[in-house]
């Protein structure tokens, strides 16, 4: 593809000149990775969090780049294209380079939920008799994949790939998440989206963002600068944050549909819970539908809603959608049942690994558990630090034991992670080996309690030093339940 046709909407980003004389250039191939630059290729060099792509130029000449695209003028041996945003030209020139995208795509943003949201939206769809696919951070699903993934939002380069083969197969409905990251790192500026969900805000991602509300404003993006105006925005509208949501996207000129207790296009006016479901009075445009949701946790109504909100929003009828509800399965390691012991406790896989999402998932199986609520989690290194201690004071205070154990620790020393929690759970055990501490837990199960092996949810590995050893929460449950029989 030539140069000034990748370059077609993006005009308005470029600055300076050289376009008009290297517009005609044969461009084989995009990527801001030196090690993936190959002959004919543009190679985007772009300022990073750890290293700045410009010291790469070099190498990419060296492997054949045709034109190096920057944010500030280099001198070396091929044409240089100095444009304002790199990285937004970066993914609008992938999205026009693959070309196709399934033609039907929204995407959802919050702290928690976002995985969840995506999912149930692939399901609804799929219930309405349309090919749907998510992709997020357990990877992507569609009709013919289930393939791991390891970003929650992929760098446009893959994304765009991975949207034009999922357009190829067939795929007219996508659902995505949008991560902070990802719309900060202007990852999905090329992406045509037809609705855009909200779900909450709680505390992440604080070694990244400077303050909450840069991380909000980062979220806000979806809104305020990649969906189209006039499209639907559903929004949860019982969060903390939901009036700022809502403010942004009335702002950005969006068709604003809010949802939960005080939604105004689906309003919960009854919860009941059950053990292992839940019975919600929905209310939407006069109609009042009686749902049967078969999954466990207040927040599933919240990402139920959401989810059917953006359906509903993308042309699925109502009470289609609200049927399909009926028929969910949790997303992958998401409160996710994993075994019921004989004396009828019962043992989760959950992916909290924030405080909110660890507080509202202790707070929702309270309910249900005549027993102890018994809770094993641990905090990834390289993370967000400040989250230690508030995740160690939530399991303290919400769960009847807690015990606390490594959770990826990459490049920090397992110990001064666990202190750092220990600190702020004086009940706490601390079991270094997660394995250990998943047999601990298994063990104590009596009647009526309920364990939570929080943190790694889908995870297969756990992230020790700069590998990666294989570890399954869910395996080591039902290995664990076997030894002990409880
Ligand atoms: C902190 C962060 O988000 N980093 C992402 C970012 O990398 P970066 O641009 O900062 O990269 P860098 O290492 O500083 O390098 C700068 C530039 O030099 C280039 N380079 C580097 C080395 C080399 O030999 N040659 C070369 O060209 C790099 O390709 C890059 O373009 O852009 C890359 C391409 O899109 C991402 O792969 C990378 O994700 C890293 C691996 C990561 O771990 N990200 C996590 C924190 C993340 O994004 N998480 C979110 C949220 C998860 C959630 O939902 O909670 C996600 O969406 O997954
Ligand atoms: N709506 C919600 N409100 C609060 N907590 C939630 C909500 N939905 C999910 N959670 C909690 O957060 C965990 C992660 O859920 P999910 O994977 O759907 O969110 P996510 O936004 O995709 O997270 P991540 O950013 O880590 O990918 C769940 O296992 C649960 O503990
Ligand atoms: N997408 C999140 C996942 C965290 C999961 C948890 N198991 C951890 O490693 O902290 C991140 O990369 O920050
Ligand atoms: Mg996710």
């Amino acid at each position: 593809m030539k140069l000034q046709d990748l370059a077609q909407g993006a005009l308005g980003d470029m600055i300076g000149t050289g376009l008009e004389s290297l517009g005609a250039l044969e461009i084989a191939g995009l990527t801001a990775d030196s090690r993936r630059v190959a002959p004919g290729f543009a190679f985007f060099a772009l300022a990073g969090t750890k290293a700045d792509g410009s010291s790469y130029i070099a190498d990419a000449v060296a492997k054949g780049a045709a034109v190096i695209i920057t944010g500030a003028p280099v001198e070396t041996s091929v044409p240089v294209l100095v444009v304002r945003e790199p990285r937004r030209v970066l993914a609008l020139f992938a999205a026009r380079f693959y070309g196709r995208q399934p033609e039907t795509m929204v995407a959802v943003t919050g702290t928690a939920g976002k995985t969840s949201v995506a999912s149930f939206t692939r399901q609804i769809w799929a219930a309405a008799g349309h090919a749907a696919a998510q992709v997020g951070t357990t990877g992507v699903i569609s009709p013919t994949r289930n393939d791991y993934g390891s970003l929650t939002t992929p760098d446009p380069v893959a994304l765009h790939a991975l949207l034009a083969e999922l357009a190829d197969e067939g795929v007219t409905h996508a659902a995505m998440e949008a991560s902070s990251h990802g719309l900060d790192q202007h990852r999905l500026d090329g992406v045509r989206l037809a609705a855009a969900g909200f779900t909450n805000l709680g505390r992440d991602h604080m070694d990244y963002h400077p303050t909450v509300e840069h991380y909000m404003a980062s979220k806000m993006r979806l809104f305020d600068s990649l969906l189209p105006k006039g499209a639907p925005a559903v929004i949860f509208s019982d969060d903390a944050w939901s009036a700022e949501a809502i403010r942004v996207a009335t702002e950005s000129g969006h068709d604003v549909r809010t949802v939960g207790r005080s939604g105004n296009f689906l309003a919960l006016k009854r919860v009941e819970h059950f053990r292992h479901k839940q019975t919600a009075e929905i209310h939407h445009d006069g109609t009042i539908f009686e749902v049967d949701l078969p999954l466990a946790g207040d927040f599933q109504i919240a990402n139920a809603l959401v989810s059917a909100g953006l359906a509903i929003s993308t042309g699925v009828p109502a009470a289609v959608a609200m049927k399909a509800l009926e028929k969910l399965q949790g997303a992958a390691g998401r409160l996710e049942l994993v075994a019921q012991a004989k004396n009828g406790a019962l043992a989760y896989v959950d992916y909290a690994h924030k405080p909110d999402a660890l507080e509202k998932v202790l707070i929702s199986v309270r309910p249900f558990t005549t027993g102890r609520i018994i809770v094993v989690f641990g905090c990834g290194g390289d993370r967000d630090k400040g989250k230690r201690p508030i995740m160690g004071d939530v399991a303290n205070r919400l769960a009847d034991i807690a015990i606390v154990t490594d959770d990826n620790p990459r490049s920090e020393i397992p110990a001064e992670i666990r202190s750092e929690i220990m600190a702020a759970t004086p009940r706490g055990i601390e079991i270094a080996d997660r394995s250990q501490a998943i047999r601990a837990g298994v063990a104590m199960l009596s009647s009526g309690d309920t364990l939570i092996v929080a943190g790694k949810g889908h995870e297969e590995g756990q992230i020790v030093g700069g590998v990666t050893l294989p570890f399954s929460d869910h395996a080591e449950i039902l290995k664990a339940m076997e030894e002990f029989q409880p």
